[in-house]
């Protein structure tokens, strides 16, 4: 399994005998019959471009293709950085129609990530904030590497901008009300032992140990007859995926409309140009 289908520029190889396929910021290997392993591979940051949501949606398809593997691990090729949320530079000074297609991209990965049929466990190797949060949130199982500098949360008003009404409802599903009032309110970003303390995670290891902590999980999941599993997972995720599904342009038009004002543009550019200090 796992060939190409045309959607992405692929090169197959053979690693101690596994099947493993590199992409266009994606890696898609089988390292045991049932569990797939996505990694993320967009440097600098692993930000959410359009191409880089799309190919991630992409390769969660082409997993599910093998009626034999029955879960993923999501991990990074970057030690210190899961994700570093939606890429910026989309949502600074942009061309309106890519815009709107940019967020139906990102819209089409959460639905695609949330609700697939795979036991999705996120490796969280370092940062984590906005997007890529929501990866994490939109997965089954989060492990995330130790060290306090590392950060995970939505921080989207520090931005000067809103979280979308579904991921704040992701938010509220995670961690509970109150919990979500004050990290959206504050845009706070929660080390990996304060993450844990509010539920947003579900274990911190050692940095060395995550992806075998992550896919000794996955495997762990993979066993459970996948009827009742998904049956389980539809009845807890559907009612808020159906919701998306119905509100998906008029969400896109909210999202045009934040962006596009002048004074959100304005904190996107200071942002950006914060952002290492080097822009
Ligand atoms: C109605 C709905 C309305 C709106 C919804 C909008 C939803 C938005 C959700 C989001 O995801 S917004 C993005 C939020 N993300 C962040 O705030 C993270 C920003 N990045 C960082 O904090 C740091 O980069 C890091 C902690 C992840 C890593 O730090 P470090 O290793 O020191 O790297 P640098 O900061 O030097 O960054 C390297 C390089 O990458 C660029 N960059 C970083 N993050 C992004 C990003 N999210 N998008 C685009 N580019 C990013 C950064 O500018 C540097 O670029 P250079 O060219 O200067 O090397």
């Amino acid at each position: 399994m796992f060939a190409s289908r045309g959607l992405l520029r692929s090169s197959r190889r053979l690693v101690g005998g596994i099947s493993s396929a590199t992409r266009t910021y994606v890696n898609l290997s089988k390292p045991s019959t049932s569990v797939a392993v996505l990694e993320l591979d967009r440097a600098p940051v692993n930000s959410l471009s359009k191409e880089m949501a799309d190919a991630v949606s992409a390769a969660i398809k082409e997993a599910e293709g093998d009626d034999k593997v029955q879960a993923l691990v999501l991990k990074s090729s970057n030690p210190k950085i899961f994700s570093a949320g939606l890429d910026i530079t989309e949502m600074n000074n942009p061309e309106v129609e890519r815009l709107e297609d940019f967020w139906r991209s990102i819209q089409d990965l959460f639905l695609t990530l949330y609700g697939s049929r795979l036991s999705t466990v996120a490796a969280i190797e370092g940062h984590s904030p906005a997007g890529g949060c929501l990866l994490a949130m939109s997965c089954d199982y989060r492990v995330m590497t130790e060290g306090e500098n590392f950060k995970i949360g939505l921080n989207e008003t520090k931005l000067g901008i809103a979280a979308p009404y579904w991921l704040k409802d992701l938010f509220v599903k995670t961690i509970g009300n109150r919990e979500a009032e004050l990290g959206l309110g504050l845009g706070k970003l929660y080390s990996p032992s304060e993450a844990l303390s509010v539920n947003l995670i579900d274990e911190v290891v050692k940095n060395e140990d995550v992806l075998e902590v992550a896919m000794k999980e996955a495997e762990t999941w993979a066993k459970i007859p996948p009827k009742g599993r998904v049956a389980s997972k539809v009845m807890l995720r559907s009612e808020m995926m159906d919701e998306l599904r119905e509100k998906k342009e008029l969400d896109v038009g909210w999202f045009r409309d934040f962006i596009m004002e002048e004074g959100t543009q304005k904190g996107i550019d200071a942002y950006l140009k914060s952002l290492g200090g080097k822009k």
